[in-house]
């Protein structure tokens, strides 16, 4: 699997709650689309939704299978095929010469020395960002990271991605080398954003409003939405 497959994330009756407070109504959906974007204003439950998909959050309600395999139950080969950046992906980043980030999730997988070293090569070549390879990756800039990330969480193969936020406090040249990054994935994408120009032109849109699916439809009209209810 890997570049250029679909997903297949199905959510039956999946809710979750931490204690009293409901983070996330159940809902039921499934999704197939290449490029979705989830939207909505701080604490709507955005993240909660998105983790579910790769099991770090568990339904409290119902379950979530993505391609046959359930979340809970079959948490291994989810995470296999659910690459996840985080907010700040800073955090994410576990050794600190970016190359060696990179080769970590391969290592763990037990790939032998130079099947990882052409596989660092090649998707830092993919990307445009050899020249980050020897970098620190705590010397980074904001748009660096996030580029030194998606190839950490790339190189395992994945079927599909979530970012949570990847254009949070970029400037605007970082901001659209993400986009057009983005844009270019073969991998199909779940991006988490506020910022509404990144998934204008996305298949699928999904509004989350206190813990409450209220718009699954075309980008367009989704942020309509949104705007309506910011405003
Ligand atoms: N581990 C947790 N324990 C308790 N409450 C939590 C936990 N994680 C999230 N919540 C609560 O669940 C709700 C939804 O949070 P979530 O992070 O999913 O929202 P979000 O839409 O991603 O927000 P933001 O845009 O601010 O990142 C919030 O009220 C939050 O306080």
């Amino acid at each position: 699997m890997g570049r250029g497959s679909r997903l297949d994330i199905r959510f039956d009756n999946a809710g979750v709650d931490y204690g009293t407070r409901t983070a996330l109504f159940p809902l039921s959906l499934a999704l197939r689309e290449r490029r979705i974007g989830v939207i909505g204003l701080n604490g709507s439950g955005k993240t909660t939704f998105a983790r579910l998909i790769n099991g770090l959050v568990k339904p409290t309600t119902g379950r979530i299978v993505v391609d046959g395999f359930d979340t809970v139950g079959d948490a291994s080969e989810v995470l296999g095929k659910v690459g996840y950046i985080f907010q700040s992906p800073q955090n994410q980043i576990i050794l600190p010469i970016v190359r060696d980030d990179i080769a970590f999730g391969l290592k763990a997988r037990g790939y032998g020395k130079t099947q990882i070293e052409a596989a660092v090569e090649n998707i830092l070549d993919r990307f445009g960002v050899s020249h980050l390879g020897a970098r620190r990756a705590h010397e980074l800039s904001g748009g660096e990271l996030q580029m030194a990330a998606l190839c950490s969480v790339l190189v395992t193969g994945p079927d599909i991605l979530i970012l949570d936020e990847p254009t949070n406090q970029l400037d605007l040249k970082n901001r659209a080398l993400v986009q057009k990054t983005i844009a270019g994935l073969p991998e199909a994408v779940i991006v988490i954003s506020h910022d509404l120009p990144l998934v204008e032109d996305f298949d699928r849109v999904l509004l989350f409003d206190q813990g409450r699916l209220v718009a699954d439809a075309p980008a367009a009209e989704a942020i309509a939405l949104y705007k309506e209810l910011a405003g």
